[in-house]
């Protein structure tokens, strides 16, 4: 109950950005260095792709100038940078931004595995170098030391850019809140949707780093389990950002660990250990979006600067695809939410089908009525800067978050700001103390389905059944501190109907331990160690474990915790089948 109370009254926290215009510059050495936060993605690197006719390696070791590249007003320099090379990129003169963040005029900003864009409304130089190239680099990905400026992969300047009708977006959305303000009611919450690489993510955090700007408080809810937002993959995320955002690192950095230039944000994190939210027609997705909408407005609630701003909600590509349940899906964030505003990018099937559905629909808000609130569905440009990311290379992404989670960031030498060195804790558990729960959803992209048995399921666990139904978590007087992995900024969502568990296809790992279980994450749920299936799949998420060995005879599993000390007795969740098997992180 007390660590309740904390929990609550660490996000009813007061406006601390005040009201700046836009495309004014920060001075990111004004934020305060802040404790337990990491920086994500590493910083990796190389050089200027000028000796074009050298063999890489060669070319790694020469130094080359710096390039510079100079943006007329509202153009932007596109780029793309592999895992295993590093670009360094400065702020000559001007204002420029990336995804809505701005740069600071003379800080050195380091990026890798990026595919990104630095924008300008007013025009400015930037000078793009590259730092030496990295050893061991992620799986399936080379160290790429591309031909373009500081050994981009691919770089160039497009005068063409959506981000007016972004902007407008924006200010739109602004004119809501300041009419949510003058009358008292909730402030827009909006859902994007569009297929994979549509630019979803990054009008999230554009839209979101817009509003932190001028002293608005966005809930950003990431719903796309197969990246993860201040976090690993594989989960669902709502976060309050008062702050301003990353540049280097995008969304910024959760107290994962260790210091960081910018601002910490607390994330509430569920675990949803599959790629697809479609699994199961969304038996087990479907609870834990109703669980972070609960969680939100409940936020919202209590929070006015968050009730005012409202909520981004950013999904999955999967989501703005044809797949049958996909509007279902749709209909459920839509409903659980109480979605104003839906912004459709990149595909004119998906917008038409959304905008019959919803648009001029009343909201589902408690207050639709009383305020004559009504879904907006508006359609948007996608940015011809919108990159498609392989497979390979979002795996790299995804290891490099899980990687940077333990480890931090390793390349100190390349970005003194936000390099961070972790040292997680490795230790032997008995695996017969440990609670771990797997889920048994038939995936379709998952083969053992030995696993799945439909008659341990039960009839609600069909079509929208159990989507409505929670299980209240028992609130835990002796509530285990959190690691530093995740910190829930939000209440725990009370007063839900109680579920049978018959419909939750969370199983009990028996002994002896599974060798599947190495080279997987475990997810530390709030729930305690005899927790109820539903009580595990509705708990948020303390922090993970990194399984680096298991030795069934001797029931021995070795992981690898960010933290040391005891494990605290809560019920577990295997990362089984996503983000999956993360082979060489301890070596
Ligand atoms: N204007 C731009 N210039 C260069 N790269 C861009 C631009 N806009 C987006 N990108 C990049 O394109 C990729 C896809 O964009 P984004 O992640 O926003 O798409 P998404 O719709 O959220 O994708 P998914 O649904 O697959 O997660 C990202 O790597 C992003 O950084």
């Amino acid at each position: 109950m007390g660590a309740a109370q904390s929990q609550t009254s660490a996000w009813v926290q007061t406006r601390e950005t005040s009201k700046v215009p836009l495309h004014t510059s920060y001075l990111f050495s004004n934020f305060p260095h802040l404790l337990h936060l990491q920086s994500f993605f590493p910083v990796i690197m190389s050089l200027p792709g000028l000796e074009l006719t050298q063999p890489s390696e060669d070319r790694s070791q020469a130094a080359a100038p710096p390039s510079q590249i100079n943006l007329t007003p509202g153009s932007e320099w596109r780029f793309e940078v592999a895992f295993g090379h590093v670009i360094k990129v400065k702020l000559l003169n001007g204002t420029a931004e990336l995804f809505g963040t701005e740069l600071a005029e003379s800080q050195t900003y380091t990026f890798t595995g990026t595919k990104a864009a630095i924008f300008t409304w007013h025009g400015c130089a930037l000078e793009v170098s590259a730092a030496e190239t990295v050893q061991g680099t992620s799986d399936g990905i080379a160290s790429t030391f591309g031909h373009g400026a500081g050994g981009c992969q691919s770089e160039y300047t497009a005068e063409e850019t959506p981000m007016m009708e972004y902007a407008n977006v924006h200010f739109a959305l602004e004119t809501m809140r300041e009419e949510a303000q003058s009358i008292g009611k909730d402030g827009p919450r909006v859902l994007l949707l569009g297929p994979e690489n549509s630019g979803k993510t990054t009008l999230a955090k554009i839209l979101t780093s817009y509003a932190t700007k001028i002293g608005r408080q966005p809930l950003v809810v990431n719903l796309d389990p197969t990246e993860g937002q201040l976090g690993v993959p594989g989960t669902l995320t709502a976060t309050a950002f008062r702050t301003i955002l990353d540049v280097e690192d995008g969304w910024g950095s959760s107290p994962m660990s260790g210091p960081s230039p910018v601002p910490v944000k607390l994330p509430l994190v569920y675990s949803y250990p599959s790629q697809n939210p479609l699994d199961g027609e969304g038996a087990v997705y479907k609870p834990i979006v109703s669980r972070l909408a609960l969680s939100v407005t409940g936020r919202m609630a209590e929070d006015e600067d968050a009730r005012e701003t409202g909520i981004i909600v950013d999904t999955p590509g999967i989501l703005g695809s044809d797949k049958p349940g996909s509007m279902d899906l749709i209909n459920h964030i839509v409903t659980e939410f109480s979605i104003t505003t839906i912004l459709v990018l990149g595909s004119e099937r998906l917008y038409s089908t959304v905008a019959k559905q919803y648009d001029n629909k009343p909201s589902s808000s408690a207050t639709a009525a009383v305020f004559d609130e009504h879904v907006s569905v508006i359609k948007l440009s996608k940015s011809g800067g919108c990159a498609d990311r392989d497979d390979a290379f979002r795996k790299a992404t995804r290891e490099s978050q899980i990687r940077t989670y333990f480890f931090g960031n390793p390349m100190p030498s390349l970005s003194p700001a936000s390099a961070i060195t972790l040292s997680p804790h490795a230790q032997q558990l008995d695996f017969s103390t440990l609670q771990i729960y797997s889920y048994t959803t038939p995936s379709a992209d998952e083969e053992d389905e030995d696993e799945y048995d439909p008659s341990q399921l039960g009839t609600d666990f069909l079509p929208g059944g159990g989507a409505e139904d929670y299980a209240e978590p028992k609130q835990d007087p002796d509530r285990a501190a959190p690691l530093p992995g995740v910190v829930g900024s939000f209440s725990e969502p009370a007063n839900a109907p109680e579920k049978t568990d018959s419909s939750v296809p969370l199983k009990k790992v028996p002994a002896p331990a599974p060798s599947a279980l190495a080279n997987t994450l475990l997810a530390i749920t709030h729930a305690p160690a005899n927790a109820s299936p539903s009580e595990v799949r509705d708990a948020s998420i303390m922090g993970f474990l990194y399984v680096a060995d298991v030795d069934g005879e001797k029931g021995k599993v070795r992981v690898l915790a960010p933290v040391g000390g005891r494990m605290p007795p809560r019920a577990i969740i295997w990362a089984k089948s996503w983000p999956g098997e993360l082979v060489g992180l301890v070596g």
